[in-house]
């Protein structure tokens, strides 16, 4: 079945977990001492591991951890087969292209870097990296909100940088960046060492995600008193315009709103995970087949790269 065919699939809004790894609920964690693989789950017809690998002083430790969360332990993120099956689907389209570089998802907080980041991550068979875990495990705090508190935003950057930094050497895997990675050009010298895929959300359905989940693992977001939903939402205003065209830097661009106009939602909130992760296949493969052609073109008559 086509991708498009796939996407006008019936589908009911989506209810999700904070940021996977942020709640311990449904969390299980591993380590060992090899680039171990080890399946955690079963999403159906989807082979569904999920690995993560922690960094210290710009060394990469083997460490895993099985990072994906199913309220419950029963029901799948999958909205149906027929979705599980196309993103098995692009996957396969798309991995020969990719041939082995990495995927960073960029957006604002709450986009669904880390939840659409590990369905991918999944049924490519590449690790999973969160850079916000990567940061704290690397400064020993268990929080960005503490690293913000006892330090400085600055201090939480200049080791975001570092994380990207040693990432960048990496192959096989899908990263999901914090929000504000996309303000030094230094990140994007890292990040283009793979693929940039920029997850477009309206703010109004950031600021309902993060209303719903609280503020207290966002500090930039943090506030004490107020209308979760319009604080967060003047907040991600402010962000989003100081970020400019920043996460438009990305080589490929999901927007939810074309995804749910292609399905006829009038709501990006009716649309599953599972949707986004196979429309960021489709752009994925894309982007990498244009870029194959305009280096085909460019070959004497005959030839191709
Ligand atoms: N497609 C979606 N529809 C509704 N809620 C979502 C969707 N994707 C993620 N969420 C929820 O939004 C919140 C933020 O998602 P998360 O993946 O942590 O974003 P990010 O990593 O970009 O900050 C979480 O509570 C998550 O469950
Ligand atoms: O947008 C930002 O500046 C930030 C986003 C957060 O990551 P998420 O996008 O994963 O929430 C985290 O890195 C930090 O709180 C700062």
């Amino acid at each position: 079945m086509e991708a498009s065919a796939a996407l006008s699939l019936k589908s009911s809004s989506w209810i999700g977990s904070e940021k996977g790894g942020r709640r311990s609920e449904g969390f299980s964690r591993f380590q060992s001492g090899i680039w171990e693989k080890k399946r955690v789950q079963s999403l159906g017809l989807i082979d569904s591991r999920c690995h993560r690998v922690s960094i210290r002083s710009g060394k990469l430790e083997p460490k895993i951890s099985c990072c994906y969360k199913k309220s419950g332990g029963t029901e799948s993120i999958h909205n149906s087969v027929d979705e599980a099956l196309v993103l098995k689907r692009k996957s396969e389209d798309v991995l020969p292209y990719l041939n082995g570089r990495c995927i960073y998802l960029v957006g604002m907080m709450g986009s669904g870097k880390t939840t659409v980041g590990k369905i991918l991550s999944e049924v490519l068979g590449y690790s999973f990296f969160d850079s916000d875990k990567l940061v704290e495990q690397a400064v020993g705090i268990s929080s960005v909100a503490q690293i913000f508190k006892l330090h400085s935003e600055a201090f939480f950057r200049d080791n975001e940088s570092e994380v990207l930094r040693d990432l960048s050497s990496m192959r096989r895997l899908v990263v999901a960046t914090g929000g504000g990675a996309v303000i030094r050009p230094i990140n994007w010298k890292y990040m283009k060492q793979g693929l940039t895929v920029w997850l477009d959300v309206p703010l109004e359905a950031l600021a309902r995600r993060i209303a719903a989940v609280g503020t207290a693992s966002r500090p930039l977001l943090h506030q004490d008193s107020g209308d979760p939903y319009m604080k967060a939402f003047a907040r991600l205003s402010a962000l989003s315009e100081q970020r400019g065209d920043a996460y438009a830097n990305a080589d490929a661009r999901v927007s939810l709103e074309h995804i749910a106009t292609k399905q006829g939602h009038e709501d990006v909130s009716a649309l599953t995970p599972t949707a986004i992760a196979i429309e960021a296949f489709v752009k994925i493969e894309s982007f990498l087949t244009d870029k194959a052609a305009v280096r085909n073109s460019s070959l004497p008559s005959g030839m191709s790269a």
